[in-house]
């Protein structure tokens, strides 16, 4: 039985999914919501958000994701950081999921991914759950109710989390199996309900198509300055380090808060909404994301709620320190109605560094850039990623490596051309750790970042006083307005200098010894900025 609206020449029966239950075909949000609660999938919270858990898996599984390996993608993959799949693996985990779900209900939204019309992929997202069709309206590009009448999805992403897939017949590791199939266009997606995998599946695809074109893809937000969208800054960094906090800026325009390109001339969002951390969430520190909890549809995940009163209560994090919610872009006023912004005036890399040595801020050179970019430094918070539970210093290349297809030299050649033609300025930022390393000083205050983010994108920290860091070799500012200068030099946060250029000295360590995997692949500028 069909429900809902397709093109009626692209039905699933026409890609070969046939023998299902009820097909529910582009609900809206409420026919989503009712679904969802009539199937038992979770609670109505407050002004109407759609609240739910999904069970064991809380973050990505990154070890679980797979490329098939085929001809056409055999000398474009970075193997080395994707774990390949056998093409008739693939096929029989194909097989066995299409009669696992004979007779079981499913729901299918066609979307986009990427607002510039020129760089746009049409997905097919066909869930299990009716909660995961609502999550993914909200985090693509919802076509015009009038353009899925000739809708024709290129990639199709199939997600049951109650099919578990089996390593000896499928090519993988345990029940869980993300697979990526350049050659069908395929994504299956099985034994996990965590939500975020299926965003991040289209983002990998992304990844591997718009380099192919010329495109910057990032791991990053973007916004713009009120009413110029010539004034574009990008907020690189890994899960964590702020991207969704910091580019939400209530004096300036959303653009998006995770995943955009950077072509010729422009910076374009791939998604349609934001998928928020909600660990200690306030109304205080973070006003517009705590906003849209209370908002109709918004899908609140993993957080802990008072059943009685339906109070969320965002500091508990005993189902998981990575409890999200996800809402569609215009949920924060002041977002961008097209998703689009100039090429970049500022890029901005975030870090949160554990070890409590780096700045708040620095000024980086290009070259710097470019070496900050490849080494992706930061701590992976808990959570995000399965097994992560305390901070943990990473070097994941290009602030993204799980979802970077290409070797990271592709991408770093296309932001070192892009940042050469728009001479943008670049800074990197410290959100993590001041006052000693974790355990022993705190989380940088939101309130100074955003501070030296305004300094920073307003042109007024170019003219600011900077010295030289011993360690690192970048520029850091004495005093900037609104910020206290203690926290500027790190050094002087922690109890003990000696400490602290001891901790620095092995931070240092750790970023040559990651380093010089890039060395054969880079200019001599980007060799003459690298450190240690
Ligand atoms: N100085 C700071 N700057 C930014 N975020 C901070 C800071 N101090 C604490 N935080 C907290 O760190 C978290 C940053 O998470 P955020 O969702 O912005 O990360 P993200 O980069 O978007 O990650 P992901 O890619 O996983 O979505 C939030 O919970 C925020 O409250
Ligand atoms: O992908 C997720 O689960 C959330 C996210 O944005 C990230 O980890 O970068
Ligand atoms: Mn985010």
């Amino acid at each position: 039985m069909t429900l809902g609206h397709v093109n009626p020449a692209c039905k699933l029966d026409h890609q070969g999914i046939t023998g299902l239950g009820k097909v529910h075909y582009n609900l809206i949000e409420p026919q989503l919501v009712e679904a969802a609660l009539l199937r038992g999938e979770g609670t109505l919270g407050k002004g109407g958000a759609f609240l739910c858990s999904t069970g064991k898996f809380t973050g990505r599984s990154p070890k679980d994701k797979f490329v098939v390996r085929t001809a056409s993608v055999e000398d474009s993959i970075w193997w080395e950081n994707n774990q390949p799949m056998a093409p008739d693996a693939f096929v029989q985990l194909k097989a066995d999921m299409l009669a696992h779900m004979q007779g079981r209900d499913f729901f299918v939204q066609d979307m986009v991914g990427g607002a510039d019309p020129e760089h746009h992929l049409a997905v097919r997202v066909v869930t299990e759950l009716a909660w995961h069709s609502l999550f993914i309206r909200h985090m693509l590009r919802r076509p015009a109710r009038s353009a899925l009448d000739s809708f024709v999805p290129e990639w199709t992403i199939i997600n049951v989390p109650s099919f578990k897939a089996d390593p000896k017949k499928h090519g993988c590791r345990t029940d869980t199996v993300i697979a990526l199939n350049f050659d069908t266009k395929e994504i299956l997606i099985a034994n996990t309900g965590y939500a975020g995998e299926i965003k991040k599946g289209v983002f990998t695809l992304l990844n591997y198509i718009l380099p192919g074109k010329g495109v910057m893809a990032m791991h990053c937000s973007a916004n713009h300055a009120k009413g110029n969208t010539d004034d574009t800054a990008v907020f690189f960094g890994l899960s964590g380090t702020g991207k969704t906090t910091l580019s939400a800026d209530p004096s300036r325009t959303l653009i998006g808060d995770d995943e955009h390109g950077w072509s010729d001339n422009a910076v374009f969002n791939f998604e349609g909404g934001c998928y928020a951390k909600t660990i200690n969430l306030s109304a205080e520190a973070e006003p517009d994301i705590y906003a849209t909890t209370s908002m109709f549809a918004t899908v609140v995940e993993n957080n802990v709620f008072n059943p009685e009163t339906l109070e969320i209560d965002f500091d508990d994090a005993s189902l998981t320190p990575n409890g999200r919610c996800a809402y569609p872009l215009e949920y924060i006023a002041n977002a961008s109605a097209t998703g689009i912004g100039g090429t970049p005036k500022n890029v901005i890399m975030l870090t949160c560094d554990a070890f409590g040595v780096l700045p708040p801020i620095s000024r980086l050179t290009p070259a710097q850039a470019m070496y900050h970019f490849l080494s992706g430094f930061t701590s992976k918070v808990a959570g995000t990623e399965r097994g992560i539970t305390e901070p943990q210093p990473t070097f994941s290349t290009c602030f993204g490596a799980p979802f970077m297809p290409r070797r990271p030299e592709a991408y770093g050649k296309l932001l070192q051309a892009a940042i050469a033609r728009t001479g943008a300025h670049c800074w990197l930022v410290n959100t993590g750790w001041t006052g000693g390393a974790y355990g022993v000083g705190k989380r940088m205050p939101i309130r100074a970042t955003r501070a030296l983010l305004t300094a920073a994108l307003d042109g007024s920290l170019a003219n600011a006083t900077f010295r030289r860091d011993p360690n690192f070799g970048f520029d850091v500012p004495v005093a900037v307005h609104d910020v206290d200068t203690g926290l500027l030099d790190p050094r002087s946060t922690w109890t003990s200098g000696n400490a602290y250029d001891a901790q620095a000295q092995k931070l240092v360590a750790m970023f040559a010894e990651n380093f010089a995997q890039y060395l054969p692949y880079i200019d001599a500028d980007v060799k003459a900025a690298a450190i240690g």
